[in-house]
């Protein structure tokens, strides 16, 4: 699968959204838009309504990570607004399956999210119910985090688990993803990248974008 790169706006400046959006819709393949909630994360960002605008605002499709509480109650309208991918955390849902399933009648790419220290193994028949699986590579909350080199070896075990079932589930890393990390999580299998400081800290976050998706492409390619 080709290299795709996902800025998370969590990393942007809030009050001019549309604007950091049309800096890296040249290049991007979605925007991250990380839903945070006081609760499930100890961090509290946005919701549905800026999901709705930033929807009008852009043409990049919203790649929304819910860190909420009750994502069963909430995710679907995210899906109904327009979203092309949800994410939910496993450990929040109460019946994912239901979810997920939920997302895709609504006409969003469905995703399960892992936080660093969850096993994959236990989800690893829930693959047919999802067109993308999450594995945080920092505990979710606040973007600027080191990138946890101890989750190298689960997004290795889960490419394993993919290819094994040949899933067509995207494998996406979350948290700490910079030029200095991203290699190595593409040599560990990873497709799809999130990307908040190392994209909106850059002077130029349309290129930073590009740079990153060569370096992965060029592991990936290697691996
Ligand atoms: O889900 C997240 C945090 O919970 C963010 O998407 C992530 O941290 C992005 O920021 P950075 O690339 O700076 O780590
Ligand atoms: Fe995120």
């Amino acid at each position: 699968m080709a290299i795709q790169i996902s800025p998370s706006i969590l990393s942007a400046d809030f009050a001019h959204l549309a604007d950091e959006a049309a800096a890296v819709s040249p290049s991007a393949d979605w925007l991250h838009v990380d839903v945070m909630d006081n609760h499930f994360v100890p961090n509290l960002t946005l919701g549905l309504p800026i999901v709705e605008s930033l929807l009008k605002a852009t043409d990049t499709p919203l790649d929304c990570h819910l860190m909420i509480e009750e994502p069963d109650r909430w995710a679907p309208a995210y899906a109904e607004a327009g979203a092309g991918s949800v994410t939910v955390h496993a450990k929040a849902a109460g019946a994912p399956v239901r979810t997920l399933r939920e997302i895709r009648r609504l006409g969003a790419r469905a995703g399960l999210a892992l936080n660093p220290a969850e096993p994959v193994e236990p989800y690893a028949d829930l693959v047919g119910e999802m067109d993308m699986l999450l594995l945080m590579t920092v505990e979710p909350g606040f973007g600027g985090q080191k990138f946890l080199d101890v989750v190298l070896p689960k997004i290795r075990r889960a490419r394993e688990i993919l290819d094994s079932r040949e899933a067509s589930v995207w494998l996406q890393v979350d948290g700490g993803v910079s030029d200095e990390t991203i290699e190595r999580a593409a040599e560990a299998g990873a497709d799809v990248f999130v990307a908040g400081s190392a994209v909106y800290g850059a002077q130029d976050p349309a290129r930073a974008v590009e740079s990153l998706r060569a370096l992965a492409a060029g592991a990936a390619a290697r691996a």
